[in-house]
């Protein structure tokens, strides 16, 4: 039997919901084929926070890595899926499982029924840093979420994000786990190395484990 996988990467195309106030995403052709070219070439301009991607350090601290810096290590392994819908605004700590978290090398909490891909939802959860440090105690090496940021969308001291610095640890945002059982499964979701940037596009796979 083949090895079944999940894509947990959103779309990025003219209907993506953006961060407000972001520019917009926008492929583009700068070269048709035709009768005197032998290729279509195109180009994509897009804000690095857009759709599913990984933070580097660098967007939360002037000494963290960029994109290109980073250790992929965080980013390939295995994973487990908890499913977070009953939290309020915040997940908490009492709102966690610790049983299915210990030991759990990387973390991916699901929030949403239904992720929300035609429009901005300023009101998703965000992660209490209690939880992140918790975490960082338990040497999880990288947290990811359904929603686009750990911190709530009006914060300016960004704690969630200061305690995954504070580990070291490593953040995927905007995952689509729709369909994905809460458990354990591999994880595949490598950034580009892109030389001073703050955040990275990611393909995002989980992979069941073999049994
Ligand atoms: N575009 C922004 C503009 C201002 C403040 C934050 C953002 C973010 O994108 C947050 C991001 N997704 C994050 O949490 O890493
Ligand atoms: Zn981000
Ligand atoms: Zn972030």
């Amino acid at each position: 039997m083949a090895t079944r996988i999940w894509d947990i990467t959103q779309r990025l195309g003219k209907r993506t919901p953006l961060w407000p106030g972001e520019p917009d995403l926008v492929v583009q052709r700068n070269v048709q084929l035709g009768p005197d070219c032998p290729v279509n070439i195109g180009q994509v301009t897009a804000p690095l926070h857009a759709g599913t991607h990984a933070d580097a350090p660098l967007h939360y601290s002037n000494e963290g890595v960029d994109s290109a810096g980073s250790s992929l290590e965080p980013y390939i392994g295995p994973c487990v899926v908890v499913d977070m819908r009953h939290a309020g605004e915040r997940v908490e700590v009492e709102d966690c499982d610790w049983e299915a978290l210990e030991g759990a090398a990387r973390v991916l909490f699901r929030t949403y029924a239904t992720f929300p891909h035609d429009a901005w939802d300023e009101n998703f959860k965000a992660i209490a840093p209690e939880v992140i440090e918790r975490l960082r105690v338990g040497r999880t090496v990288l947290i990811g979420v359904d929603t686009p940021s750990l911190d709530p969308q009006s914060s300016k001291t960004m704690d969630a994000h200061h305690e995954v610095l504070a580990g070291d640890m490593r953040i995927l945002e905007g995952l689509v786990l729709d369909d994905v059982p809460p458990g354990e499964y591999e994880l595949i979701a490598l950034p580009l190395p892109l030389e001073g940037a703050d955040a990275s596009p990611v393909r995002a796979i989980l992979r069941e484990l073999a049994r």
